[in-house]
């Protein structure tokens, strides 16, 4: 397969690099990024794909099977048109396709293609495989709300939560992308430990009610991000209340069945607990459901911000696009030391 990564010399493009560079059917990797044509980082030398990263004037004459859009939102929508009138099948690794028009214009700002929004999928591989498999678009999900669906949805599904869910997330660094900021400087960063956005302000709260919605009515989020000094990794930890006495044995059943035949879903067995070393440069989401003495559920969640929660979760889905095993190319049991 002819591939497109699109914003290459970001944080999102890079590990995307790392994965399709070692993905047994890619064949060709075009990258592209804005401004004149840079060499590719060192990294990458010696991977065989040619080396250097294009100007985004050049995508046109390119034409790659899939296209990865690794851009800010409102810059992919703009991108993704033209792709998509050419045949390219696009997987967008921004916010601009994955909620209705009036949600996103009330977050982002005017929406880049609103015609294009129909035809999204969103992204979340486990739960949308099917329309995954057939579709032009995918609306990659954000990394906080893949962590927080894969932890909830299990439970929403089946009608056993009720009133306010408690999301309080921690994530590091290159959440934030690589262009320089104030507040992501090492001497902001570094031996700090700081929440933002807190107060339902943060542009994810939006996409995680949304999709929650779609599986159960009424429930309200609250979403509470963290800034903690590593460079990867996120880790969720979600309180939530039942409809219905269920014991920690029938919850952990529940998480089991849905996932037993999702490779990248790990439901870890009683004592063990979700660690961001644990899933570092993997596709993997590690979850584990507990109860407190009150009866509150307490599901902690640990996935890689840029694995599962972007360039990973592209690539399954591309896998899943061009009728691949989905854990093609991304069979990784990560860095333990
Ligand atoms: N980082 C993460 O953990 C996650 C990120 N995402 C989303 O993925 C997308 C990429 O994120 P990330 O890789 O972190 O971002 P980065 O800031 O690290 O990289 C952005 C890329 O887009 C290019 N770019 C920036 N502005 C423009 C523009 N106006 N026109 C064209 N190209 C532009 C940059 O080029 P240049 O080098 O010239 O600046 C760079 O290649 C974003 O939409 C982000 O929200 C989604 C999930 C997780
Ligand atoms: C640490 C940090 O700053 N994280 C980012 C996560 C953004 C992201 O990755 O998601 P989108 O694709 O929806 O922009 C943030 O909170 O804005």
């Amino acid at each position: 397969m002819k591939v497109a990564v699109i914003g290459a010399t970001g944080y999102t493009g890079a590990e995307l690099i790392r994965l399709l560079s070692m993905h047994p059917k890619v064949s060709d990797l075009f990258l592209f990024s804005r401004g004149e044509e840079v060499e590719l980082e060192k990294h990458f030398l010696g991977l065989g794909f040619a080396g250097k990263v294009k100007p985004l004037e050049e995508l046109t004459k390119f034409s790659p099977d899939f296209a990865f859009l690794a851009l800010p939102h409102g810059e992919s929508g703009r991108y993704a048109q033209d792709l998509i009138r050419r045949g390219v099948r696009v997987i967008d690794l921004s916010a601009d396709f994955r909620l209705p028009l009036e949600v996103y214009d009330k977050w982002y700002g005017p929406h880049p293609a609103p015609g294009l929004l129909e035809t999204a999928v969103y992204g979340l591989s486990e739960y949308f495989s099917e329309k995954i498999k057939t579709a032009r678009l995918i609306a990659n999900p954000g990394c906080y709300p893949t962590a927080f669906l894969l932890a909830v949805l299990p439970l929403a599904e089946k009608a056993l939560i009720q009133g306010v869910i408690i999301s309080d997330m921690k994530s590091g660094v290159t959440g934030a992308g690589r262009a320089a900021k104030r507040e992501m400087l090492f001497g902001e960063v570094a031996e700090n430990f700081r929440p933002y956005g807190v107060g339902g302000k943060h542009r994810h709260l939006p996409e995680m009610e949304n999709f929650l919605n779609m599986f159960a009515k009424g429930l309200r989020v609250i979403f509470t991000p963290h800034l903690v000094p590593m460079k990867r990794g996120i880790l969720g930890t979600i309180y939530l209340s039942l409809t219905t006495d269920v014991s920690l044995e029938e919850l952990r059943k529940i998480y089991l069945a849905k996932y037993q035949d999702k490779p990248f879903i790990k439901i870890l067995p009683d004592g063990q607990l979700p660690e961001t070393r644990a899933v570092y440069g993997t596709n993997n989401a590690l979850i584990a459901v507990n109860k407190e003495p009150g009866g509150m559920v307490i599901v902690t969640v640990a996935i890689d911000n840029l694995g599962k929660g972007a360039a990973g979760q592209a690539v399954q889905n591309m896998n899943l696009m061009a009728g691949l095993d989905e854990t093609c190319g991304l069979k990784n049991t990560g860095i333990y030391f």
